[in-house]
């Protein structure tokens, strides 16, 4: 079995005097695609942050592939958010002046590609996420499935080995929240992108490979990861109900 790519052991964190994670610990596989959930308040949003190096633990370690991601520099964590890792939100997040292509060609300008490599490879993530038409929209002309396709094209873009996804189906209506779930799972997939996804939903949980659940800031349930026989991904054996022996290609029908 392969070694995880990021191994996150016994971490605290407390906002003020709220304690939001008291020694929760999780690992992620290259290309899995993992739900945490639990109840509003019991510390995924920090346990996010806390593994995509956005905010540091109190206690605790955080690896990612051979790196202390709780001890790095400033400027090496600012690398890795910008090379290895991709961030989706709730409500996109998206920079309302810019329109679709420019705010999924931004990471590419940021890293250094020449503006129309940039905007060529942003057409081409648009056209995966199946909003290609809509490149020349903003954030406030577009529908909030449209938006968070537009987001998940920005944060696969660079080609990260994580995306980290704090409720990116949360603000949608049933449809549009499955069309992007369908999209990032497929996506995922096909690239060996891991995900970490947080959500409250038992069916976009069930387009997983495993689920964690946190209660009061520890994990209190957690599935077995089975790498199926490529090594990069597979369904847990306790199984959420998409993962039930669904192939990836069925699982995003
Ligand atoms: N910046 C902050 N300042 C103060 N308290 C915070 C802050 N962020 C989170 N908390 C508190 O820490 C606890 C855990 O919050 P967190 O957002 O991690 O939980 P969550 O499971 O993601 O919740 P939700 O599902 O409602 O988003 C909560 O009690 C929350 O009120």
């Amino acid at each position: 079995m392969s070694n995880p790519l990021l191994v996150a052991r016994d971490l605290v964190k407390t906002h003020g005097s709220t304690p939001a994670l008291r020694g929760a610990s999780v690992d992620l596989h290259a290309g899995e695609i993992l739900a945490v959930t639990g109840a509003s308040g019991s510390g995924k949003s920090t346990l996010l942050h806390c593994l995509a190096g956005i905010v540091r633990p109190d206690e605790g370690t955080v690896d990612y592939d051979g790196e202390r991601l709780d001890r790095l520099p400033e400027k090496r964590l600012g690398e890795l958010r910008r090379t290895d890792f991709g961030v989706v939100f709730q409500f996109g997040q998206l920079i309302p002046e810019l329109t679709a292509a420019d705010n999924v060609a931004l990471p590419l300008l940021l890293a250094g590609t020449p503006r129309s490599a940039a905007r060529e490879q942003a057409g081409e993530w648009l056209e995966r996420f199946g909003v290609r038409g809509q490149e020349a929209l903003r954030p406030g002309e577009m529908s909030g499935g449209q938006a968070q396709r537009v987001a998940l094209a920005r944060a696969l873009v660079t080609g990260p080995r994580i995306v980290f996804a704090d409720e990116p189906t949360g603000a949608l209506d049933s449809l549009a929240g499955e069309q992007v779930m369908t999209a990032l799972v497929h996506t995922a997939r096909e690239t060996g992108t891991a995900v970490l996804l947080i959500t409250h939903d038992a069916q976009v949980a069930a387009y997983t490979d495993r689920e964690v659940s946190l209660r009061d800031g520890t994990v209190t349930a957690e599935g077995a990861w089975h790498p199926s026989a490529d090594g990069t991904s597979g369904p847990s054996a306790a199984g959420t109900a998409g993962s039930t022996g669904t192939t990836s290609t069925e699982a995003t029908r």
